[in-house]
Protein backbone atom coordinates (compact mmCIF):
# COMPACT_ATOMS: atom_id res chain seq x y z
CA UNK A 1 0.00 0.00 0.00
CA UNK A 2 1.65 3.46 -0.91
CA UNK A 3 2.51 5.42 2.03
CA UNK A 4 -0.17 8.30 2.07
CA UNK A 5 -3.41 5.61 2.16
CA UNK A 6 -4.08 5.10 5.20
CA UNK A 7 -7.48 3.65 6.68
CA UNK A 8 -8.52 6.57 7.49
CA UNK A 9 -8.48 8.21 4.34
CA UNK A 10 -9.82 5.09 2.42
CA UNK A 11 -12.56 3.96 4.73
CA UNK A 12 -14.72 1.13 4.20
CA UNK A 13 -18.34 1.86 2.82
CA UNK A 14 -21.28 0.56 5.41
CA UNK A 15 -24.44 -0.72 3.76
CA UNK A 16 -27.29 1.30 2.60
CA UNK A 17 -30.34 1.20 4.70
CA UNK A 18 -32.82 2.56 1.54
CA UNK A 19 -35.74 3.72 5.03
CA UNK A 20 -33.56 5.58 6.53
CA UNK A 21 -30.93 6.22 3.90
CA UNK A 22 -28.92 9.20 6.27
CA UNK A 23 -29.33 6.99 9.41
CA UNK A 24 -31.36 9.73 11.10
CA UNK A 25 -32.00 6.90 13.78
CA UNK A 26 -28.65 6.82 14.55
CA UNK A 27 -28.47 10.89 15.43
CA UNK A 28 -31.29 10.62 17.76
CA UNK A 29 -31.06 10.10 21.46
CA UNK A 30 -32.53 7.10 23.75
CA UNK A 31 -34.87 10.10 25.23
CA UNK A 32 -36.21 11.24 21.79
CA UNK A 33 -36.22 7.98 20.73
CA UNK A 34 -38.39 6.55 23.42
CA UNK A 35 -41.00 9.32 22.90
CA UNK A 36 -41.40 8.73 19.29
CA UNK A 37 -41.94 5.09 19.75
CA UNK A 38 -44.83 5.88 22.33
CA UNK A 39 -45.81 8.27 19.85
CA UNK A 40 -45.57 5.62 16.89
CA UNK A 41 -47.71 2.87 18.48
CA UNK A 42 -50.33 5.29 19.73
CA UNK A 43 -50.74 6.77 16.01
CA UNK A 44 -50.77 3.38 14.56
CA UNK A 45 -52.93 1.38 17.15
CA UNK A 46 -55.61 4.11 18.31
CA UNK A 47 -55.78 6.82 14.81
CA UNK A 48 -55.00 4.73 11.96
CA UNK A 49 -58.16 2.34 12.53
CA UNK A 50 -60.24 5.62 12.77
CA UNK A 51 -59.24 8.14 10.29
CA UNK A 52 -60.96 6.79 7.32
CA UNK A 53 -64.38 6.89 9.29
CA UNK A 54 -63.27 10.26 10.69
CA UNK A 55 -62.62 11.66 6.99
CA UNK A 56 -65.33 10.09 5.77
CA UNK A 57 -67.70 11.83 7.62
CA UNK A 58 -66.12 14.92 8.39
CA UNK A 59 -66.08 14.19 12.38
CA UNK A 60 -63.48 15.11 14.96
CA UNK A 61 -63.46 12.71 18.07
CA UNK A 62 -62.75 15.16 21.10
CA UNK A 63 -61.77 12.25 22.88
CA UNK A 64 -58.78 12.16 20.85
CA UNK A 65 -57.00 15.05 22.77
CA UNK A 66 -57.62 13.55 25.98
CA UNK A 67 -55.56 9.76 24.66
CA UNK A 68 -53.20 12.13 23.47
CA UNK A 69 -52.92 13.80 26.51
CA UNK A 70 -52.46 10.33 28.55
CA UNK A 71 -49.69 9.64 26.34
CA UNK A 72 -48.03 13.24 27.09
CA UNK A 73 -48.18 14.18 23.18
CA UNK A 74 -49.55 17.77 24.39
CA UNK A 75 -47.36 20.05 25.30
CA UNK A 76 -44.36 18.29 24.34
CA UNK A 77 -41.37 21.02 24.99
CA UNK A 78 -43.51 22.83 27.93
CA UNK A 79 -42.47 22.53 31.30
CA UNK A 80 -43.76 19.32 33.41
CA UNK A 81 -44.97 21.38 36.55
CA UNK A 82 -47.06 22.39 34.17
CA UNK A 83 -48.36 19.08 33.14
CA UNK A 84 -45.99 19.52 29.86
CA UNK A 85 -43.69 16.87 29.06
CA UNK A 86 -40.65 18.99 29.38
CA UNK A 87 -39.10 17.36 25.99
CA UNK A 88 -36.84 19.07 23.67
CA UNK A 89 -37.82 20.78 20.18
CA UNK A 90 -36.65 17.40 18.47
CA UNK A 91 -39.16 15.53 20.31
CA UNK A 92 -41.39 17.92 19.29
CA UNK A 93 -41.17 16.83 15.84
CA UNK A 94 -40.58 13.09 15.99
CA UNK A 95 -44.34 13.50 17.45
CA UNK A 96 -45.50 15.61 14.98
CA UNK A 97 -44.02 13.26 11.56
CA UNK A 98 -46.00 10.25 13.76
CA UNK A 99 -48.92 11.92 14.10
CA UNK A 100 -48.92 12.66 10.50
CA UNK A 101 -48.06 9.68 9.17
CA UNK A 102 -51.64 8.55 9.93
CA UNK A 103 -53.24 11.84 8.89
CA UNK A 104 -52.18 15.61 8.61
CA UNK A 105 -55.73 16.44 10.38
CA UNK A 106 -54.81 14.75 13.72
CA UNK A 107 -51.33 16.83 13.67
CA UNK A 108 -52.84 19.96 13.34
CA UNK A 109 -55.12 19.42 16.29
CA UNK A 110 -51.94 18.86 18.49
CA UNK A 111 -50.23 21.40 17.15
CA UNK A 112 -52.66 23.94 17.39
CA UNK A 113 -52.94 22.52 21.43
CA UNK A 114 -49.32 22.43 21.71
CA UNK A 115 -47.82 25.22 19.95
CA UNK A 116 -50.62 27.72 19.51
CA UNK A 117 -52.44 27.62 22.68
CA UNK A 118 -49.87 25.85 25.38
CA UNK A 119 -47.23 28.17 24.01
CA UNK A 120 -48.54 32.03 23.72
CA UNK A 121 -49.93 31.02 27.68
CA UNK A 122 -46.66 30.08 28.66
CA UNK A 123 -44.60 32.42 27.23
CA UNK A 124 -46.55 35.80 27.16
CA UNK A 125 -49.22 34.92 30.41
CA UNK A 126 -49.33 35.43 33.61
CA UNK A 127 -48.29 32.63 36.47
CA UNK A 128 -52.06 32.39 37.35
CA UNK A 129 -53.02 31.87 33.47
CA UNK A 130 -50.61 29.46 32.98
CA UNK A 131 -51.64 27.52 36.21
CA UNK A 132 -55.24 27.83 35.13
CA UNK A 133 -54.76 26.38 31.85
CA UNK A 134 -52.04 24.62 31.01
CA UNK A 135 -52.51 21.62 33.04
CA UNK A 136 -55.44 21.21 31.69
CA UNK A 137 -54.36 21.78 28.04
CA UNK A 138 -51.66 19.26 28.48
CA UNK A 139 -54.40 15.83 29.35
CA UNK A 140 -56.79 17.28 26.85
CA UNK A 141 -59.17 18.03 28.99
CA UNK A 142 -59.62 21.11 28.10
CA UNK A 143 -59.56 21.58 24.07
CA UNK A 144 -57.54 24.87 22.47
CA UNK A 145 -58.04 26.77 19.68
CA UNK A 146 -55.82 29.90 18.04
CA UNK A 147 -57.42 32.69 16.43
CA UNK A 148 -55.58 35.11 14.25
CA UNK A 149 -56.98 34.53 10.58
CA UNK A 150 -59.68 36.66 9.48
CA UNK A 151 -62.03 36.77 6.79
CA UNK A 152 -60.32 39.76 5.16
CA UNK A 153 -56.79 39.14 7.04
CA UNK A 154 -54.89 35.70 5.55
CA UNK A 155 -51.29 36.31 5.06
CA UNK A 156 -51.27 39.80 6.14
CA UNK A 157 -52.48 39.62 9.83
CA UNK A 158 -51.61 43.08 10.30
CA UNK A 159 -54.26 44.17 8.85
CA UNK A 160 -56.69 42.21 11.01
CA UNK A 161 -60.35 44.26 11.74
CA UNK A 162 -60.96 42.37 15.72
CA UNK A 163 -60.81 45.45 18.08
CA UNK A 164 -59.96 45.16 22.21
CA UNK A 165 -61.66 48.33 23.60
CA UNK A 166 -60.87 49.00 27.39
CA UNK A 167 -63.64 49.07 30.09
CA UNK A 168 -63.50 49.42 33.21
CA UNK A 169 -61.79 46.78 34.58
CA UNK A 170 -60.99 44.74 31.42
CA UNK A 171 -62.41 44.96 27.23
CA UNK A 172 -64.53 44.30 25.02
CA UNK A 173 -63.98 42.09 21.91
CA UNK A 174 -64.82 42.53 18.47
CA UNK A 175 -64.31 41.12 15.32
CA UNK A 176 -64.60 37.49 13.81
CA UNK A 177 -62.01 34.96 12.89
CA UNK A 178 -62.00 32.49 9.85
CA UNK A 179 -60.56 29.13 9.53
CA UNK A 180 -59.79 28.16 12.84
CA UNK A 181 -58.92 24.59 13.45
CA UNK A 182 -60.50 23.27 17.39
CA UNK A 183 -62.47 26.38 17.55
CA UNK A 184 -66.04 24.26 17.12
CA UNK A 185 -65.30 21.90 20.01
CA UNK A 186 -62.34 24.60 22.10
CA UNK A 187 -63.15 25.23 25.71
CA UNK A 188 -60.23 27.76 25.40
CA UNK A 189 -59.55 30.68 22.72
CA UNK A 190 -56.19 32.48 22.37
CA UNK A 191 -57.36 35.45 20.44
CA UNK A 192 -55.73 38.23 19.02
CA UNK A 193 -56.97 41.95 18.27
CA UNK A 194 -56.09 45.69 18.19
CA UNK A 195 -56.14 46.92 21.31
CA UNK A 196 -57.18 50.81 21.77
CA UNK A 197 -54.81 50.60 25.19
CA UNK A 198 -51.71 49.53 23.70
CA UNK A 199 -51.50 52.25 20.79
CA UNK A 200 -53.51 49.99 18.66
CA UNK A 201 -50.81 46.93 18.74
CA UNK A 202 -51.91 42.99 18.51
CA UNK A 203 -52.60 41.53 22.00
CA UNK A 204 -53.99 38.40 22.95
CA UNK A 205 -56.74 37.21 25.19
CA UNK A 206 -57.74 33.50 26.52
CA UNK A 207 -61.06 33.38 26.10
CA UNK A 208 -63.39 30.62 28.01
CA UNK A 209 -65.74 29.02 25.85
CA UNK A 210 -69.25 29.69 27.09
CA UNK A 211 -68.25 33.91 27.19
CA UNK A 212 -71.51 35.86 26.32
CA UNK A 213 -71.40 36.70 23.04
CA UNK A 214 -68.56 34.55 21.83
CA UNK A 215 -69.64 31.51 19.39
CA UNK A 216 -67.87 29.29 17.03
CA UNK A 217 -69.70 28.14 14.41
CA UNK A 218 -68.04 24.64 11.90
CA UNK A 219 -67.03 25.56 8.59
CA UNK A 220 -68.74 22.27 6.79
CA UNK A 221 -68.01 20.30 3.65
CA UNK A 222 -64.02 21.06 3.26
CA UNK A 223 -62.18 18.58 1.11
CA UNK A 224 -59.21 18.58 2.61
CA UNK A 225 -57.87 17.68 6.64
CA UNK A 226 -61.40 16.30 6.81
CA UNK A 227 -60.76 14.83 10.20
CA UNK A 228 -60.25 17.90 11.59
CA UNK A 229 -62.60 20.42 12.81
CA UNK A 230 -62.60 23.88 11.74
CA UNK A 231 -64.45 27.06 12.34
CA UNK A 232 -64.94 30.68 12.64
CA UNK A 233 -64.85 32.63 16.25
CA UNK A 234 -67.38 35.02 16.35
CA UNK A 235 -66.36 37.82 18.53
CA UNK A 236 -69.80 39.80 19.51
CA UNK A 237 -69.75 42.57 22.23
CA UNK A 238 -67.49 40.06 24.09
CA UNK A 239 -66.18 41.01 27.58
CA UNK A 240 -63.21 39.97 29.46
CA UNK A 241 -61.72 41.29 32.57
CA UNK A 242 -58.17 42.24 32.87
CA UNK A 243 -56.83 38.56 33.74
CA UNK A 244 -58.02 37.49 30.04
CA UNK A 245 -54.88 39.75 28.83
CA UNK A 246 -51.61 37.75 27.80
CA UNK A 247 -49.75 40.98 29.09
CA UNK A 248 -46.25 39.59 27.79
CA UNK A 249 -45.84 40.28 24.77
CA UNK A 250 -47.66 43.20 22.02
CA UNK A 251 -47.70 43.29 18.11
CA UNK A 252 -47.10 40.61 15.29
CA UNK A 253 -44.19 39.44 17.66
CA UNK A 254 -47.03 37.40 19.61
CA UNK A 255 -48.68 35.23 16.89
CA UNK A 256 -45.20 35.26 15.10
CA UNK A 257 -43.41 33.08 18.23
CA UNK A 258 -46.17 30.81 18.50
CA UNK A 259 -46.20 30.54 14.41
CA UNK A 260 -42.68 29.66 14.15
CA UNK A 261 -42.89 26.60 16.48
CA UNK A 262 -46.08 25.38 14.59
CA UNK A 263 -44.49 25.63 11.75
CA UNK A 264 -41.12 23.75 12.67
CA UNK A 265 -43.53 20.77 14.00
CA UNK A 266 -44.91 20.98 10.31
CA UNK A 267 -41.46 20.71 8.71
CA UNK A 268 -41.29 17.12 10.37
CA UNK A 269 -45.03 16.29 10.20
CA UNK A 270 -45.32 16.47 6.58
CA UNK A 271 -42.55 14.38 6.31
CA UNK A 272 -44.47 11.95 7.85
CA UNK A 273 -47.35 11.85 5.68
CA UNK A 274 -44.85 11.88 2.59
CA UNK A 275 -43.05 8.65 4.16
CA UNK A 276 -46.23 7.26 4.05
CA UNK A 277 -47.03 7.90 0.94
CA UNK A 278 -43.29 7.18 -0.61
CA UNK A 279 -43.72 3.78 1.86
CA UNK A 280 -47.41 2.66 -0.22
CA UNK A 281 -46.44 3.90 -3.54
CA UNK A 282 -43.14 1.52 -2.79
CA UNK A 283 -45.48 -1.74 -2.25
CA UNK A 284 -48.13 -0.95 -4.45
CA UNK A 285 -45.76 -1.02 -7.17
CA UNK A 286 -43.99 -4.59 -6.24
CA UNK A 287 -47.20 -6.12 -5.98
CA UNK A 288 -48.93 -4.59 -8.63
CA UNK A 289 -47.86 -6.17 -12.11
CA UNK A 290 -48.27 -4.32 -15.33
CA UNK A 291 -46.99 -6.06 -18.77
CA UNK A 292 -45.69 -9.22 -17.31
CA UNK A 293 -43.47 -7.63 -14.18
CA UNK A 294 -43.92 -6.00 -11.16
CA UNK A 295 -44.53 -1.72 -12.08
CA UNK A 296 -41.45 -1.12 -9.23
CA UNK A 297 -39.94 -3.06 -12.28
CA UNK A 298 -39.74 -0.19 -14.33
CA UNK A 299 -37.69 2.52 -14.68
CA UNK A 300 -40.52 5.81 -14.20
CA UNK A 301 -41.49 3.80 -11.18
CA UNK A 302 -38.27 3.71 -9.59
CA UNK A 303 -37.03 7.05 -10.59
CA UNK A 304 -40.59 8.79 -8.93
CA UNK A 305 -38.89 6.67 -5.62
CA UNK A 306 -36.06 7.14 -6.03
CA UNK A 307 -37.08 11.06 -5.90
CA UNK A 308 -38.98 10.56 -3.36
CA UNK A 309 -36.34 8.76 -1.18
CA UNK A 310 -34.12 12.05 -1.29
CA UNK A 311 -36.66 14.79 -0.75
CA UNK A 312 -37.77 13.24 2.29
CA UNK A 313 -34.12 11.98 3.47
CA UNK A 314 -33.16 15.65 2.80
CA UNK A 315 -36.22 17.40 3.97
CA UNK A 316 -35.87 15.09 7.60
CA UNK A 317 -31.97 15.87 8.02
CA UNK A 318 -33.12 19.63 7.52
CA UNK A 319 -35.84 19.60 10.39
CA UNK A 320 -33.37 17.56 12.48
CA UNK A 321 -30.94 20.38 12.21
CA UNK A 322 -32.98 23.25 12.68
CA UNK A 323 -34.26 21.56 15.51
CA UNK A 324 -30.83 20.96 17.58
CA UNK A 325 -30.65 24.51 16.13
CA UNK A 326 -33.91 25.54 18.37
CA UNK A 327 -32.81 23.35 21.30
CA UNK A 328 -29.65 25.94 21.27
CA UNK A 329 -31.88 28.73 20.86
CA UNK A 330 -29.66 29.40 18.15
CA UNK A 331 -32.92 29.07 15.07
CA UNK A 332 -33.95 31.50 12.89
CA UNK A 333 -37.77 32.19 11.94
CA UNK A 334 -36.10 32.02 8.41
CA UNK A 335 -34.68 28.52 8.79
CA UNK A 336 -38.14 27.53 9.92
CA UNK A 337 -39.54 29.61 6.58
CA UNK A 338 -37.34 27.46 4.74
CA UNK A 339 -37.72 24.08 6.33
CA UNK A 340 -42.12 24.40 6.47
CA UNK A 341 -42.01 26.00 2.56
CA UNK A 342 -39.57 23.31 1.35
CA UNK A 343 -40.80 20.21 2.89
CA UNK A 344 -44.48 21.32 2.47
CA UNK A 345 -44.12 21.37 -0.84
CA UNK A 346 -42.10 18.76 -1.61
CA UNK A 347 -44.37 16.32 0.38
CA UNK A 348 -47.21 17.46 -1.73
CA UNK A 349 -45.49 16.61 -5.09
CA UNK A 350 -44.65 13.34 -3.11
CA UNK A 351 -48.55 12.72 -2.36
CA UNK A 352 -49.00 13.93 -6.16
CA UNK A 353 -47.22 11.04 -7.25
CA UNK A 354 -47.96 8.43 -4.96
CA UNK A 355 -51.34 9.01 -5.87
CA UNK A 356 -50.59 8.57 -9.49
CA UNK A 357 -48.24 5.34 -9.15
CA UNK A 358 -51.46 3.70 -7.67
CA UNK A 359 -53.43 4.43 -10.98
CA UNK A 360 -57.03 4.26 -10.74
CA UNK A 361 -56.68 2.45 -6.78
CA UNK A 362 -55.06 5.70 -6.09
CA UNK A 363 -58.72 7.32 -5.93
CA UNK A 364 -59.77 5.50 -3.16
CA UNK A 365 -59.61 6.70 0.15
CA UNK A 366 -59.14 2.57 1.30
CA UNK A 367 -55.16 3.58 -0.22
CA UNK A 368 -54.84 6.37 1.76
CA UNK A 369 -52.38 8.59 -0.65
CA UNK A 370 -55.54 10.83 -1.85
CA UNK A 371 -56.31 11.70 1.59
CA UNK A 372 -52.67 12.66 2.49
CA UNK A 373 -52.57 14.71 -0.73
CA UNK A 374 -55.53 16.43 -0.42
CA UNK A 375 -54.93 16.80 3.06
CA UNK A 376 -50.94 18.39 2.57
CA UNK A 377 -52.96 21.05 0.25
CA UNK A 378 -54.01 22.67 2.76
CA UNK A 379 -50.68 22.62 4.96
CA UNK A 380 -49.17 24.18 1.99
CA UNK A 381 -50.77 26.94 2.68
CA UNK A 382 -51.43 27.45 6.43
CA UNK A 383 -49.54 28.93 8.88
CA UNK A 384 -47.70 31.56 6.12
CA UNK A 385 -48.15 30.05 1.91
CA UNK A 386 -45.70 28.95 0.01
CA UNK A 387 -45.04 31.83 -1.59
CA UNK A 388 -45.35 33.75 1.50
CA UNK A 389 -42.47 31.56 3.07
CA UNK A 390 -40.37 32.30 -0.15
CA UNK A 391 -40.67 36.20 -0.05
CA UNK A 392 -39.62 36.44 3.89
CA UNK A 393 -36.61 33.99 2.70
CA UNK A 394 -36.69 36.77 -0.48
CA UNK A 395 -36.43 39.60 2.03
CA UNK A 396 -33.64 38.10 4.34
CA UNK A 397 -31.01 37.84 1.24
CA UNK A 398 -32.27 41.11 -0.81
CA UNK A 399 -33.44 43.43 2.35
CA UNK A 400 -36.16 44.29 0.57
CA UNK A 401 -39.85 43.45 1.55
CA UNK A 402 -41.82 42.51 -1.61
CA UNK A 403 -45.08 42.06 0.71
CA UNK A 404 -46.23 45.00 -0.44
C1 LIG B 1 -58.03 23.87 7.31
C2 LIG B 1 -57.41 25.16 7.76
C3 LIG B 1 -57.08 25.34 9.09
C4 LIG B 1 -56.57 26.57 9.54
N1 LIG B 1 -56.33 26.77 10.88
C5 LIG B 1 -56.03 28.03 11.32
C6 LIG B 1 -55.96 28.31 12.73
O1 LIG B 1 -56.11 27.41 13.57
N2 LIG B 1 -55.76 29.60 13.13
C7 LIG B 1 -55.58 30.62 12.23
O2 LIG B 1 -55.42 31.76 12.67
N3 LIG B 1 -55.62 30.38 10.89
C8 LIG B 1 -55.84 29.12 10.41
N4 LIG B 1 -55.91 28.86 9.06
C9 LIG B 1 -55.78 29.99 8.14
C10 LIG B 1 -54.52 29.95 7.30
O3 LIG B 1 -53.40 30.24 8.09
C11 LIG B 1 -54.70 30.94 6.12
O4 LIG B 1 -55.62 30.33 5.23
C12 LIG B 1 -53.40 31.27 5.42
O5 LIG B 1 -52.59 32.07 6.24
C13 LIG B 1 -53.60 31.99 4.09
O6 LIG B 1 -54.46 33.06 4.22
P1 LIG B 1 -55.71 33.22 3.22
O7 LIG B 1 -56.46 31.94 3.20
O8 LIG B 1 -56.44 34.46 3.61
O9 LIG B 1 -55.05 33.39 1.79
P2 LIG B 1 -54.49 34.75 1.15
O10 LIG B 1 -53.59 35.45 2.10
O11 LIG B 1 -55.63 35.52 0.59
O12 LIG B 1 -53.61 34.17 -0.03
C14 LIG B 1 -54.16 33.70 -1.27
C15 LIG B 1 -52.99 33.47 -2.24
O13 LIG B 1 -52.30 34.71 -2.47
C16 LIG B 1 -50.92 34.57 -2.19
N5 LIG B 1 -50.39 35.80 -1.62
C17 LIG B 1 -50.81 36.46 -0.49
N6 LIG B 1 -50.08 37.57 -0.31
C18 LIG B 1 -49.17 37.62 -1.30
C19 LIG B 1 -48.12 38.54 -1.65
N7 LIG B 1 -47.85 39.63 -0.93
N8 LIG B 1 -47.39 38.29 -2.77
C20 LIG B 1 -47.64 37.17 -3.51
N9 LIG B 1 -48.60 36.27 -3.24
C21 LIG B 1 -49.37 36.50 -2.15
C22 LIG B 1 -50.82 33.41 -1.22
O14 LIG B 1 -49.53 32.78 -1.27
C23 LIG B 1 -51.93 32.49 -1.73
O15 LIG B 1 -51.43 31.73 -2.80
C24 LIG B 1 -56.35 27.61 8.60
C25 LIG B 1 -56.63 27.39 7.24
C26 LIG B 1 -57.16 26.19 6.82
C27 LIG B 1 -57.47 26.01 5.35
Amino acid sequence: MPKDITPQSRPELASFNWEDPFLLEAQLEEDERMIRDSAYAYAQEKLQPRVLKAYETETTDPEIFREMGEMGLLGTTIPEEYGGLGGNYVSYGLVAREVERVDSGYRSMMSVQSSLVMYPIYAYGTEEQRQKYLPKLASGEWIGCFGLTEPDAGSDPGSMKTTAKKTDGGYVLNGSKMWISNAPIADVFVVWAKSDAHDGKIKGFVLDKGTKGLSAPKIENKASLRASITGEIVLDNVEVSEEALLPNVAGLKGPFGCLNRARYGIAWGVMGAAEACWHGARQYGLDRKQFNRPLAQTQLFQLKLANMQTEITLGLQAALRVGRLMDEANAAPEMVSLIKRNNCGKALEIARHARDMHGGNGISLEFQVIRHMVNLETVNTYEGTHDVHALILGRAQTGLQAFA
